[in-house]
């Protein structure tokens, strides 16, 4: 099979991978114009994000990781499609999609119908537990009997899981991510410098001067309006106040971490203390996430590469590796358990 891809639907980011790892990472994002034309999609809706007339709207169809607007998000994975498919190529096209596990079975479903039901005619749609793509594209070899940690840190969700023969042990989902530490920057912001800021602007200061442990001060600009004078101002930020701002929800994950740690059966918390444990996701791209971790766990810590394509570069892996042929299943197979 020649047109096989992978996907991803991600609640900031949507992922798309061909066969030839040729990978499509964009803003989960769409722009409509007069209620039902569409105007851009992906990473050119997201820059006029916050900065429409009121014709035009823009809006994120996935909300804490699950479709909630089946219709945009059907518009978008046709236009991302189109987009990757350059060739053009037709007909005979496989799409293993990642579904998330701690979820509804409603929920679970929804995203196989999406590709089901939609423009891209599919040949076969296959579903790929999320955290199973993750551990894959991790470069774990998820078919052995070894207990293993990942902790995906995306938008608005994160998903820690313990697998083991190529199943799922333990999974839950949490709903923080880079999104909630969006916004604590912005009520940060707004109460040390009476300065309103976009989600945006706060999503660069967070990248800029976001660390996971206390480090040197320094600063970056923050573009915004001030609440007092009501112009727009430029104002230093200082990463002491952005430290502040995401501690707490950083906190919050690691004890969610922990929870799971307990009721890890202890054959498998042996090997996970043995090979630690995998941060992907896109979050988990702030600065100094590994010694924060490491200082409230003593486990050994791995930030994999490119975290927020790990869960697409799993799903390009179950279909090249002969080995991981069983996990890919369709609900005719199984239920969405
Ligand atoms: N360098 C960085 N530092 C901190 N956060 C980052 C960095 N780069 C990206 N992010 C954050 O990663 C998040 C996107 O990650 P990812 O693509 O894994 O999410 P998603 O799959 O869309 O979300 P979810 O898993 O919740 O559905 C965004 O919140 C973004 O701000």
């Amino acid at each position: 099979m020649s047109n096989v891809y992978g996907i991803d639907i991600g609640t900031s980011n949507f992922k798309m991978c061909t066969k030839d790892n040729e990978i499509l990472n964009e803003k989960n994002i769409i722009a409509i114009v007069n209620k039902n034309e569409l105007l851009a999609f992906g990473d050119e809706a997201y820059e006029m994000y916050e900065k429409t007339p009121e014709n035009i709207e823009v809006s994120f169809p996935v909300k804490f990781g699950v479709i909630a607007d089946i219709e945009n998000m059907q518009t978008l994975l046709y236009s991302f499609y189109e987009k990757i498919n350059k060739e053009k190529k037709t007909g005979n096209t496989e799409f293993y999609i990642a579904v998330p596990t701690d979820v509804t079975e409603v929920e679970k479903r929804a995203f196989y119908e999406l590709v089901v039901e939609s423009k891209v005619k599919a040949k076969n749609v296959f579903v790929v537990d999320k955290p199973v793509a993750d551990a894959i594209g991790a470069g774990i070899d998820v078919t052995k009997s070894k207990g293993v940690m990942v902790v995906n840190i995306g938008a608005e969700t994160t998903e820690i899981s313990v697998l083991s023969l190529g199943g799922i042990v333990i999974s839950k989902s949490v709903k923080i991510g880079g999104n909630k530490l969006d916004e604590c920057i912005i009520s940060a912001v707004r109460k040390a410098y009476n300065l309103v800021i976009g989600s945006k602007t706060a999503e660069g200061l967070k990248k800029e001067l976001g660390s996971a442990v206390k480090t040197e001060e320094k600063f970056a600009p923050g573009f915004g309006r001030n609440i007092l004078s009501g112009l727009p101002v430029s104002v230093q930020i200082s990463s002491d106040v952005i430290y502040d701002a995401i501690v707490d929800s950083l906190h919050s994950i690691m004890d969610s971490i922990k929870v799971i740690l307990e009721r890890t059966p202890p054959e498998l918390a042996a090997d996970i203390i043995k090979d630690g444990v995998y941060f992907t996701g896109g979050t988990s791209m702030i600065n100094n996430l590994e010694d924060f971790i490491k200082s409230e766990t003593n486990l050994n810590v791995t930030i994999v590469e490119n975290p927020s394509e790990s869960v697409v570069r799993g799903l390009m892996g179950v279909v090249t590796n002969p080995d991981f042929a069983k996990i890919p299943y369709t609900p005719q197979d199984r239920t969405f358990e």
